[in-house]
């Protein structure tokens, strides 16, 4: 990652990062998308407002479905070593998760439109502060710790030790 940002920027710690930029940061963005992967931060569900047939069950209606999205991207069936957090799946160019095995972001009528724009948000973010600064857990070992409001999952602490980068 570091490689990559700073093969990127050269040394060059004030400019501003441009649009060919992030279109460079193909790590960092597997990276992303990775950790999203493993750790999906929305949760979201679907209900029925009329009697309804779903995977060969009969469902009355208002029925709510939470659905579990760690449960799909931790799927064997559709990821190989589901478990290892390895960000080099998605260097491959040909590698393409099938349709609705990977829902970060959603799927189908309801696909989060601001998809892209959250994407460029987090990748800029990451080359600009690894640019800068050296960032490292202050221990490997300790669980994160996240809370849910039932929708959003969020970090509710993460110490890290943070130094600027020669
Ligand atoms: C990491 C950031 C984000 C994540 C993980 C995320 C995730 C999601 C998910 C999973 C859905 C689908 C919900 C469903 O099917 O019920 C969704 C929908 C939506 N998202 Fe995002 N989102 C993100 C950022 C954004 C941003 C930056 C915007 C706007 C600028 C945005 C706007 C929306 C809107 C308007 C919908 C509703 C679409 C609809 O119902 O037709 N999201 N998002």
């Amino acid at each position: 990652m570091l490689e990559e940002i700073d093969s990127i920027f050269q040394g060059d710690k004030m400019r501003l990062i441009t649009k060919e930029d992030y279109y460079s940061l193909k790590y960092c963005e597997a990276i992303v998308k990775e950790v999203a992967r493993i750790l999906p931060t929305m949760r979201f569900s679907r209900y029925t407002d009329k009697p309804s047939e779903i995977a060969g069950y009969r469902w009355p209606a208002d029925t709510m479905f939470q659905i579990n999205v760690s449960a799909i991207h931790n799927n064997d069936d559709y990821w190989k070593e589901p478990n290892k957090f390895n960000p080099d799946r998605w260097m491959d160019e040909n590698f393409e998760p099938k349709k609705y095995t990977y829902i970060v972001f959603g799927e189908g009528l309801r696909l989060c439109p601001g998809r892209k724009l959250a994407m460029i948000e987090v990748v800029c973010l990451m080359a600009l502060l690894f640019r800068n600064y050296e960032i490292n857990l202050v221990d490997m070992n300790s669980p994160i710790k996240t809370m849910s409001d039932g929708i959003l999952i969020s970090c509710v602490e993460l110490l890290v030790e943070i130094k600027p980068r020669n």
